[in-house]
């Protein structure tokens, strides 16, 4: 459903740039929960307005990143729309050969960016979506997104991805309101005090179904009702003060389902709320979920709420990915020792009774990673943790899932010096 590779999103100050999300990749597919998790300013919330295409100035998303939304519907919707915007992946094939694009200088990546090890296996969409303009593969204005046709006109198609790095004024309003919806920690920060929550879920109502009137007014108090909200009629007509915040954050829920969305990214919706209400939230969510195929991406602080919600993890730390995995692959067997410590400071599963948690807190990340941003709070770190810049490393898994760890104490059949090695100088798993 999206695939998002090597986004970077940096803020540029007068003082430094801060690459708050710093070249990470990961996936989500149709119907899932994927959840991100770590400390305060590990970038989590910027990864969300970057797939949002929300991020402010003094920051952006970079060039070479890239975030695909595969949805045949959506992708033939956009395609009949913004029909200048097609680019015809099977004509560009033909035209191009994917291994000499990477002896070209404008092509500031190599497979391994790709999360390929060799050249000739990297699809020639994956570097169209990232460096298509820089390329002249296609016009820095014009293309937007990717199709693979059988056939003429949307109707044809049957694959292909919307790329939201390139999408811009309405084009990417609509990808924004119908297709991706967001919520947030307080709900407040959604709702508008001034007007009613019947006439706020109406107005999405009509902005993105073209439901109006009476049928809006229904439909208004029938997704009140889904989200859990009693004596909905009524309630419609209510303000955003005369509920409590759980009801509001179940409000909020309500309206970015007025979008009839196929994805939901949750920033931290229940950290505001107390425990009781949180439970009810995540169960309600889960529920959304079931009934409505949606995709969800989950963002915490709390390994616990990560437990009860998703079905995939992605750990991040200081703009980066750490570990990855399947939820019981990362709990029964976490290799990273920063998901080790999320883990161990998780209320209840401490051993002795001092409260185990992390010394210290995530840097700020202004300049390139060239060494591992966790080794100076890390409690298994060795010198050559603050010289090499440590790769995702693939980690047997306990689970269907694949599970991946960034870490220089990986893989563990080597020994210390071949890991250094491997991961310095990104040789290929082979040769040892
Ligand atoms: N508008 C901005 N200008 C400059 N730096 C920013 C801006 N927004 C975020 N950052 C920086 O980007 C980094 C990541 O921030 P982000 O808000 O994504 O963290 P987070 O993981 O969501 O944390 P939290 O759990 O506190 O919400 C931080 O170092 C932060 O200071
Ligand atoms: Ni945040």
């Amino acid at each position: 459903m999206l695939k998002v590779q090597n986004l970077q999103t940096a803020f540029f100050t007068d003082k430094e740039t801060i690459r708050a999300v710093d070249g990470i990749s990961f996936d989500i597919r149709l119907g899932e929960t994927v959840g991100i998790v770590g400390e305060s300013g590990s970038g989590k919330s910027v990864t969300a307005r970057s797939l949002m295409g929300l991020v402010e100035s003094p920051g952006r998303v970079l060039d070479g990143s890239s975030i695909q939304f595969h949805e045949p519907d959506t992708v033939r919707q956009y395609a009949s729309d913004f029909s200048s915007r097609v680019v015809d992946v099977p004509d560009l094939e033909e035209r191009y050969d994917v291994a000499e694009l990477f002896d070209r200088e404008e092509l500031a990546a190599t497979p391994e960016t790709f999360g390929y090890d060799n050249r000739h296996e990297v699809p020639l969409v994956d570097v169209l979506a990232a460096y298509g303009p820089e390329l002249d593969l296609i016009d820095d204005k014009d293309c937007v997104f990717v199709t693979r046709r059988n056939g003429d006109g949307p109707s044809g198609i049957s694959d292909g991805f919307v790329e939201i790095t390139q999408l811009e004024g309405e084009s990417l309003r609509r990808m924004r309101g119908d297709h991706i919806a967001m919520v947030f920690q307080d709900p407040l920060t959604s709702l508008n005090p001034v007007y009613t929550v019947g006439n706020q879920i109406k107005e999405a109502l009509s902005l993105h179904q073209g439901i109006t009137g009476r049928d809006a007014t229904r439909e208004a108090a029938r997704l009140l009702e889904a989200v859990g909200i009693p004596d909905a009629r009524r309630r419609i007509k209510e303000y955003p003060h005369q509920f409590s915040g759980g009801m509001r954050q179940r409000a909020v829920i309500a309206m970015a389902l007025a979008c009839d969305p196929e994805m939901l990214i949750c920033d931290e919706p229940t950290t505001a709320l107390d425990v009781t209400i949180q439970a009810q939230i995540l169960d309600l969510l889960d529920e959304l979920q079931d009934t409505r195929d949606l995709s969800i991406m989950f963002i915490t602080h709390d390994m616990g709420v990560i437990a009860e919600t998703s079905d995939r993890v992605n750990v991040m730390y200081a703009g980066e990915i750490v570990e990855s995995a399947g939820v019981k692959s990362l709990f029964a067997n976490p290799k990273h020792p920063y998901t080790e410590g999320l883990l161990g400071s998780i209320p209840g599963q401490q051993t002795g009774d001092r409260l185990n948690t992390i010394e210290g807190n995530v840097p700020t990340p202004n300049e390139p990673a060239t060494y591992c941003r966790f080794a100076p709070r890390c409690p298994k770190a060795f010198d050559e943790c603050s010289a090499v810049h440590p790769r995702a490393v693939d980690i047997e898994s306990t689970d269907a899932e694949d599970h991946t760890a960034a870490c220089l104490l990986y893989p563990e059949e080597l020994s210390e010096q071949q890991r250094i090695d491997y991961h310095e100088l990104s040789t290929d798993m082979e040769k040892y």
